[in-house]
């Protein structure tokens, strides 16, 4: 196998989160090299203190981990936190006692723009809250577009309903102006909406699977995912979660498991529709200059083999 990717992971843990940094941190085809934080499931305090409590978990104090804003990109400080449905440590309401670590002194953005610096073209940076750290970056470093490898987003609802509200995604509602900012800033970027990811579902069997390995992470997770099903089966009827933050991590580094279009994406930031996501499909040539056009174009997951990434999700969460 060739070198690991460098990866930095920009989370709001959150119980997906939790599962998707033990997946990247249990596969050999990456290395994380620092976590950023920020709002969304959690406060970005609290999403501080969950990061350097799931590295405690699994052992890798090694990493950093960087606090990113804890406002929108317009400095908003009214945030949307979606504890209903991690629960209000954002981990299951589990209680865990206070992490010993401590995030280093540079914040999110300024560690995103000093890693992609150090290692030109070769930072993935992953994406599984609101976009506004990432947006920081670009804001800060007008050569942070360029020097990252790719973005890879979990973020939007491509052509179907959001789950916030029928227009809009959790991550993109969050600071809309942010994503559009990101979306078209020009950087490599795969974006994986849930368009894509409600169809890679975590049944109840496979939790019982899940339960019934020895692995440290695995039982772990078990005890934190109750209050992620018990929501599910609230909000959408269904006795199984959807995999929106372990998916995506494994879009970074084995992308053929997912099929992409190509288009202009832009974030819509104002009215009921805020948050609504609306990717171009160059079918029609307009005959207006559009807010789409001579923008640079997004890769955008339309389909995804399910079961292979379900398969290396519980295989990789159960190997720990
Ligand atoms: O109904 C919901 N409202 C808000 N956030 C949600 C909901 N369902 C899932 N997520 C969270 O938002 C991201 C995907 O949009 C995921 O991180 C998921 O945990």
């Amino acid at each position: 196998m060739g070198e690991r990717k460098k990866i930095i992971i920009d989370t709001d843990p959150g119980i997906d989160d939790a599962m998707a940094i033990f997946v990247a941190l249990n596969s050999p085809e990456v290395d994380v090299i620092g976590l950023t934080t920020i709002f969304g499931n959690v406060y970005t305090t609290l999403a501080t203190r969950n990061a350097l409590h799931l590295l405690e978990v699994a052992g890798r104090t090694d990493i950093p981990v960087a606090e990113g804003t804890h406002q929108t990109f317009l400095n908003e400080k009214k945030v949307r936190i979606a504890d209903f449905v991690h629960g209000k440590d954002g981990l299951g309401n589990q209680n865990f006692p206070p992490p010993k670590g401590k995030p280093i002194e540079k914040s999110g953005p300024e560690f995103l723009v000093e890693q992609a610096k150090l290692y030109p073209g070769e930072i993935t940076v992953v994406a599984l809250g609101p976009l506004t750290n990432i947006a920081l970056a670009i804001q800060l470093d007008p050569e942070f577009s360029k020097n990252v490898r790719q973005i890879v987003i979990l973020g939007g609802a491509f052509a179907v309903n959001g789950n916030v509200n029928p227009a809009s995604e959790a991550n993109i509602f969050g600071d809309p102006e942010a994503a559009d900012i990101v979306f078209t800033c020009g950087a490599d970027i795969i974006a994986v909406g849930i368009n894509v990811t409600h169809q890679v579902i975590m049944s109840a069997d496979d939790k019982d699977k899940l339960a019934s390995s020895n692995g440290k992470l695995a039982q772990y997770l078990c005890k934190i995912l109750n209050v992620y099903y018990a929501y599910h089966l609230e909000a959408y009827e269904i006795k199984g979660v959807y995999l929106h933050d372990p998916a995506t991590i494994l879009a970074a580094f084995l992308p053929s498991l997912f099929t992409y279009t190509e288009g202009v994406a832009r974030v819509q930031t104002s009215g009921i529709t805020r948050g609504l996501t609306i990717l171009y499909n160059n079918l029609k040539k307009f005959e207006e200059v559009t807010e789409w056009s001579n923008k640079p174009s997004i890769k955008v997951a339309v389909t995804v083999d399910a079961p292979a990434v379900l398969k290396l999700i519980m295989d990789r969460l159960m190997e720990s």
